[in-house]
């Protein structure tokens, strides 16, 4: 069912900082940032060829501001790889009792593409975000 790893994010608590490590320490290429309010995040993307980076701070009720008072100065927050049929993952994760987070419905991603997200507690204690490739 899995495919490609597509990102490892990272919760940043200033993405204008953390772009800057990534630029100018880490001599990576980093896009500009992108707010998706829907999400509750403001991202950007550091593409390494293999899989990307993808670097997230908090924009208005944000479900990773619990996230950041608990790691106030940031840390790897979810991997997201990437399935052919994110409705079939979706159905046999479900009656594999993994937990589908929100309603159950994909969103559209920060690439454009349906994505949903499935409970660390089930995932030893990593939070998995699939994405239709
Ligand atoms: C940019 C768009 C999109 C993309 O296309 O790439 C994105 O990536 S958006 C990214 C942000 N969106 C999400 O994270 C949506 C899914 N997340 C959630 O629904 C919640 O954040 C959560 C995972 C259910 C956590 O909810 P919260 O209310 O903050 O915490 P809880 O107290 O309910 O947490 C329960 C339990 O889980 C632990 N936890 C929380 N977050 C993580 C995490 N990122 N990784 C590992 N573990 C996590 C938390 O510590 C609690 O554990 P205990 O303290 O042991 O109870
Ligand atoms: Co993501």
């Amino acid at each position: 069912m899995l495919g490609r790893l597509n990102h490892v994010a990272i919760a940043v608590p200033d993405i204008a900082a953390a772009s800057a490590v990534y630029r100018d320490t880490l001599g990576a290429s980093v896009t500009a940032p992108q707010a998706l309010p829907e999400h509750g995040v403001t991202v950007v993307f550091i593409d390494l060829g293999n899989t990307k980076i993808e670097l997230l701070e908090p924009l208005g009720d944000s479900p990773i501001a619990a996230f950041l008072a608990k790691n106030p100065a940031g840390g790897m927050h979810h991997v997201c790889y990437e399935v052919d049929d994110i409705i079939a993952a979706r159905d046999r994760l479900t009656a594999a009792g993994a937990r589908v987070l929100g309603d159950g419905n994909p969103k559209i991603g920060a690439h454009g593409k349906p994505v949903l997200f499935l409970h660390p507690k089930d995932f030893m204690g990593t939070l998995v975000e699939l994405e239709q490739a």
